[in-house]
């Protein structure tokens, strides 16, 4: 059965992860991830405050597609994560969709704050339908929860969008104020290790398993703080 949690539900544990420079190239694992979403949705914001900690105040749009490396330490595995931050404008479509193919996963992302951003997500979805892997894991992303006082979108939307759309989960970040980033990518990180044979432990708990994601998905231990996320 499919279903959304959020809130109260979740833990605050992360596993511990260094933000600093890539020094050495060695790993046990090596993810592409797409970050796909309309223009200004703070894509390349989400991608600093993963790759850097730090958030800046971005004045171009993305032109084509960038590219960022992070490593993670995940149940001592080192976890590099390729991710790929392509343009939301529209000219740059064509350049961008070449990317798909060869992402094991997707972050369809929208601003909180401007429903038409999240309108397009069924737009995105397809574009990773079309042109993407058919293994690709999804994840969304509803950036910008520090305006919750200009909020156009309801949570329980986006819940309900990833529930009907066969996407791991959903979950609000700030890029801002570092809600959530590190979550995203480390729930990326735990699916896509899972569906490659890997039992991912939580740290802090020898428990069984504290949330299923949806149906086809393995059970992943909790990466949950009390921010928003559901797992679909
Ligand atoms: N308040 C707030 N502003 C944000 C956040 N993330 C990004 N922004 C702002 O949103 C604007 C767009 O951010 P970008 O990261 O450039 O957006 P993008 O999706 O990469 O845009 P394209 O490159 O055109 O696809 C910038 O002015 C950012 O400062 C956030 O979490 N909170």
């Amino acid at each position: 059965m499919q279903w959304c949690r959020w809130a109260g539900g979740w833990r605050s544990h992360l596993p511990r992860q260094s933000a600093g420079p890539e020094i050495e190239d060695s790993f046990d694992f090596l993810f592409k991830i797409i970050l796909i979403g309309d223009s200004d949705v703070g894509k390349t914001c989400v991608v600093q405050r993963f790759k850097s900690g730090i958030f800046i105040e971005k004045q171009q749009n993305t032109i084509g597609v960038d590219f960022t490396v992070r490593t993670l330490d995940i149940d001592g595995k080192k976890v590099k994560m390729q991710v790929w931050d392509t343009a939301g404008q529209e000219r740059f479509r064509t350049i961008t969709q070449s990317y798909y193919r060869s992402a094991h996963g997707a972050m369809v992302t929208y601003d909180i704050t401007r429903r038409p951003t999240f309108e397009s997500v069924s737009h995105w979805l397809r574009e990773v339908e079309q042109y993407g892997a058919a293994s690709v894991v999804v994840i969304l992303i509803g950036n910008k929860s520090d305006l919750h006082d200009q909020r156009q979108v309801l949570f329980e939307d986006a819940c309900t969008l990833a529930e009907n759309n066969s996407v791991l989960a959903a979950l609000e970040t700030s890029a801002k104020e570092a809600q959530n980033v590190e979550a995203a990518f480390n729930l990326m990180a735990r699916e896509l290790l899972a569906r490659n044979g890997m039992t991912i432990m939580d740290e802090s708990s020898q428990e069984p398993s504290q949330f299923m994601l949806r149906n086809s998905s393995h059970p992943v231990h909790g990466i949950m703080s009390s921010d928003k996320k559901c797992g679909c």
